[in-house]
Parts: structure tokens; C-alpha cells; sequence
């Protein structure tokens, strides 16, 4: 679905981004993980076209992404806030978005109802503009509007950052549905390894601009990713903390 051909995005001198080759298939649920500073979300948007490379093309179904338009009518992605549309409500906002996809009211009030719970009452009939709702709630929005396309590709940046412990198991979940039951290929980023192994069948982790680590998701990939993260090692040493504790107070 997604190939990437020696793609480079350099800012200052400095190359944020070189990805000689990578290929994503169709059916895919792709995660997307790497320090502060990795170059995801530079990637993101040459996949977007919503940054020119230096180098080197992202073809979308074989169609060149940079001028193509084909593209856009099976992609969804919410990358930030800058997406939405900020002195609207969020109804007004997804009517919006469903009407450029051929959908009336009744059809978009139908799948929002369906994202009832997701919304958790804090979205629909609020009163709200985007502009005053929190970053969390922000997400829902954005995730919704992605929703409601009905893509075949649909990216996410970072979308469990700012939503609550309930709202990430909900999110979890409608990424499962639309990756397994709905055949959509997702790209989604994260810093939490948990979530992100969780949801995606394949792992790719950037480290400066490059793709370092390429994994097919199985049971040992969260100790794998904690262990390059330094995150294993941090909390093997505070369970041997607490053993050495509990035999101290034993004795
Ligand atoms: N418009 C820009 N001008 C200059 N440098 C930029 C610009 N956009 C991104 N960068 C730099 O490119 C590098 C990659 O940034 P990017 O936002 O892609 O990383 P990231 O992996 O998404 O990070 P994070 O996890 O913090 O969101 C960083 O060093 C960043 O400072």
C-alpha cells in the first residue's frame, strides 16, 4: 500500500529523516515508536505530502503522494490539532468532514452515535467550539473525523498522548476493529510500548531519522522494546530493590 524510496528530509543541515526503502503492505497495523526528536512525525507528513523530502518519493498504492490526488480519497489521519477546524463544534466539524465524503446528517449522526461511549459525553451537544475543548477531547474529535472517511489507510500520531486510561482501552479497541474486522491499514505512534504492541502487528522503531529495528509483533517484543528504551532495566532494578527490601525487613 505505502513504499517508501530513499527518502530524506534534512532541516538545518541536519537529516531528520533517511529512509532508503520501506514498504508497507495493505491489512497492516503498523506502529511507529522512537525517541523525542526520532523523526515520526516528519515521516508522517512526507507520507501526507504535507512536507516536500529533500529526496526521494512515498507512493500510495503505486501513485506518487507528493501532487498526487487519488490518495486522498481512501487516507485518513489525524496528526494534531491543526487538523480540525478550531471555531466550529465538533458537530458542526464532523458534519463538515462527512459532507466532503458524500454524507448527510443522518448518516454522520449515525456513526457518531456509534462512537457514543469513545466520546464518553464530552463531545456532541456541549456547546463547545474545538478551540475551547481539551487536547484530549481534541483527539476524540480528530479520530472521529478519521472515522468517518471510512479509509483504507488511517494514521494517527501519538493518539493515546493526551486521552485517559479509559479512553485509550476505547481507542485500542476501535484500532483493532478497523485493522481486523475492516481490513484498514493502520499507522499509528507511540510512546507507550504497551499500547502500541497491543494494537499493531509490526513494529518499526526510528532512531534519528532511520528505521533501526523492523519487528513482526510477538510476546517477547515489549521486553525487546523496553530493553532498547532502557525502560527493562529500570524496572528489573526496582524489583530488586523491593526484593532486597522485603528480605531486609524479613530479617
Ligand atoms: N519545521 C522544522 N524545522 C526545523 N526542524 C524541524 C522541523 N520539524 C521537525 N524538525 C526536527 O526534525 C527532527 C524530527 O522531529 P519529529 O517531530 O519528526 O520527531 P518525532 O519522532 O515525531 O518526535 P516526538 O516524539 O517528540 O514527537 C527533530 O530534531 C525536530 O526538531
Amino acid at each position: 500500500m505505502i513504499e517508501i524510496k530513499n527518502l530524506k528530509k534534512i532541516y538545518n543541515g541536519v537529516t531528520v529523516v533517511n529512509v532508503p526503502a520501506l514498504q508497507i503492505n495493505k491489512g497492516e497495523s503498523i506502529g511507529l515508536v522512537g525517541n523525542n526528536g526520532a523523526g515520526k512525525t516528519t515521516l508522517f507528513r512526507m507520507i501526507l505530502d504535507l512536507i516536500r523530502a529533500e529526496s526521494g518519493e512515498v507512493l500510495s498504492n503505486g501513485e506518487v503522494v507528493a501532487g498526487g490526488e487519488n490518495w486522498k480519497n481512501y487516507t485518513a489521519a489525524y496528526l494534531d490539532e491543526g487538523f480540525l477546524i478550531d471555531y466550529l463544534t465538533p458537530e458542526e466539524y464532523l458534519y463538515f468532514v462527512g459532507g466532503l465524503h458524500q454524507q448527510n446528517k443522518a448518516q454522520v449522526d449515525e456513526q457518531t452515535a456509534a462512537l457514543t461511549e469513545f466520546f464518553n459525553g464530552e463531545i456532541i451537544n456541549k456547546g463547545k467550539y474545538i478551540r475551547d475543548l481539551s487536547k484530549g477531547n481534541q483527539c476524540k474529535v480528530g479520530v472521529a473525523s478519521c472515522l468517518l472517511q471510512k479509509p483504507d489507510l488511517l494514521m494517527l500520531d501519538e493518539p493515546f498522548a493526551n486521552i485517559d486510561p479509559s479512553t485509550q482501552f476505547r481507542l485500542k479497541n476501535i484500532l483493532k476493529d478497523q485493522n481486523k474486522n475492516k481490513g484498514v491499514t493502520t499507522i499509528v505512534s507511540s510512546h507507550d510500548l504497551n499500547h502500541v504492541t497491543d494494537v499493531c502487528d509490526r513494529i518499526l522503531l526510528m532512531e534519528k531519522g532511520v528505521v533501526i529495528k523492523d519487528i513482526a509483533t510477538s510476546s517477547s517484543t515489549l521486553s525487546e522494546l523496553e530493553e532498547y528504551f532502557g525502560v527493562g532495566q529500570t524496572i528489573g532494578a526496582a524489583k530488586q530493590t523491593i526484593e532486597f527490601l522485603d528480605k531486609e525487613e524479613n530479617h
